[in-house]
């Protein structure tokens, strides 16, 4: 077996073979921490959450570095307008993002550095880059000669005489208008650090290749992110990383996105939709399922009747593990290997849409078992997709889902039926200005931690945890 992975660099799959035979290195370029996470971010920590998990089951050691983010233009623009610490803005985004990728039970990374953490190993790149003579300082930035390093935009196949750059914002005393910013000179009043080309702030592009040298080395397997990231922000890590002397990544893997009405889910087209918003309408098993299963090439328009249908077709599988266990008596506990078919689809390319057609066959042979009363047969296959399943993070049964796989839907049914008849109490109680009852079945409903709301429905009920 061999794990074939689309490699943007080469344009192909490639075949992967690690820098360490046994080990595989991953860097994914995490959040900037600026505002709360859409589900466009979390289908980026998703599809890598899934490839390492394949390459955990494929028996590899696997290190993943997901760095956050923590300074940047739009939250230093935020502290100013909230007049709170820039800190205290990352830092509350940082766990917001966290809850998310938690939520949608995605695997803590191996560690996740902060960008501000690891100024020294910027100093040291840049120092290192202007000895070499591909950076220089100007005015207080340090800036990157993209003509000095020949191998520029080989990533995103550009050519550097096509290339446009407008100047960002202070970014004065550039020798060619293409180069791009290591470090920024601070303004009055923001955030900055001392260096030996005078106070000021990261550029973003150089956070990311002095953390991957930092916990990777200088030469690892895999560099992820989002393919709007490909120009400039890794081509950029490239340029810094080869100029100091690092080997950098071998495979670069970008994900697709998000999109609504065909553009990119972003918090600055205010086209996003939240991921805390999207736990409460759907269960976070069926948003992994819905985000994670597509493949990670592959664009997802989000659409709530997508989900709806995630929900059916993910219903479909719980429904199947849960009669095959009522049959059994006792829970089917995942097979130990999952079926071929799977795997060899998952080898490529991380094939999940291909694998996920696997589950959704096996299921249709463990219920054409059910049945058939072939009980053995309907808890053979019912242990292989537990065991898919696992790998994909979507096993119903697994500790991180614990609850969501029982009669929650069942259970939501039963007790809105008696909340409905106990309201109707309440109402007739109304009607024959029996206030005095009225008053008590409410404030026994409410007792019980349920919130009733009057709507132009008829009053509606909730639980007050939520
Ligand atoms: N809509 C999306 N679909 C898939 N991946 C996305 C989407 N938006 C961002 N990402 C990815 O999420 C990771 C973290 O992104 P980052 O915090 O830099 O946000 P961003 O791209 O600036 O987002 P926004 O455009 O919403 O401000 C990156 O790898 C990025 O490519
Ligand atoms: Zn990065």
């Amino acid at each position: 077996m061999t794990i074939r992975l689309y490699d943007t660099s080469a344009r192909q799959i490639r075949d992967f073979v690690p820098l360490t035979p046994g080990c595989v290195s991953i860097y994914l370029c995490g959040a900037t921490v600026q505002a709360a996470p859409h589900i466009g971010h979390i289908r980026s920590g998703l599809n890598f959450d899934i490839m390492r998990r394949w390459f955990a089951y494929r028996g590899y050691d696997v290190t993943f570095i997901r760095n956050v983010t923590d300074i940047d233009d739009k939250i230093i623009k935020k502290s100013a307008e909230q007049s709170r610490p820039w800190w205290s803005i990352g830092y509350e985004n940082e766990r917001a993002f966290n809850a998310g990728y938690d939520a949608l039970g995605c695997l803590p990374p191996t560690y996740e550095p902060r960008a501000t953490g690891h100024v020294p190993e910027m100093i040291e790149m840049m120092r290192g880059l202007i000895e070499r003579g591909h950076a220089y300082a100007a005015d207080g930035n340090v800036y990157f000669d993209v003509k000095s390093f020949p191998g520029y935009l080989e990533l995103s196949n550009q050519d550097l005489d096509e290339l446009r750059q407008p100047a960002g914002e202070g970014e004065t005393g550039k020798r060619d208008p293409r180069d791009f910013a290591l470090w920024k000179a601070s303004k009055p009043g923001e955030p900055d650090w001392e260096t030996p080309w005078g106070r000021g702030r990261p550029g973003w592009h150089l956070e990311c290749s002095a953390m991957a040298h930092k916990y990777l080395g200088p030469a690892f397997d895999i560099h992820g992110g989002g393919i709007d990231l490909i120009f400039p922000h890794h081509e950029n890590e490239i340029a810094q990383a080869k100029a100091y002397g690092d080997d950098f990544a071998t495979y670069w893997v970008h994900n697709a996105w998000v999109t609504m009405s065909g553009e990119k889910m972003s918090k600055s087209l205010g086209n996003s939709v939240l991921v805390s918003e999207m736990v409460q309408r759907w269960k976070p098993i069926v948003l992994r399922y819905y985000l994670g299963t597509p493949h990670y090439r592959s664009m997802i328009e989000y659409s709530p009747e997508a989900l709806d249908d995630a929900a059916s077709a993910f219903a479909r599988i719980t429904g199947f593990l849960t009669r095959v266990c009522e049959k059994a008596g006792t829970t089917v506990e995942p097979a130990s290997e999952v079926p071929l078919a799977f795997a060899e689809a998952m080898d490529d390319d991380l094939g999940v849409p291909q694998a996920l057609g696997v589950v959704h066959t096996t299921v249709r042979q463990g219920n054409s078992a059910l049945a058939a009363d072939d009980k053995e047969t309907a808890i053979a296959r019912a242990a292989e997709v537990r065991a898919m399943l696992g790998v994909l993070g979507l096993d119903p049964f697994a500790p991180h889902w614990a609850g969501e796989a029982d009669d929650s839907d069942d259970l939501h049914g039963a007790v809105d039926s008696l909340v409905r008849l106990v309201l109707q109490q309440r109402e007739a109680a109304r009607a024959r200005k029996d206030w005095a009852t009225a008053d008590a079945i409410r404030d026994q409903l409410q007792q019980s931690g349920l919130v009733i709301e009057d709507s132009p429905d008829g009053p509606r009920w909730t639980l007050g945890t939520r």
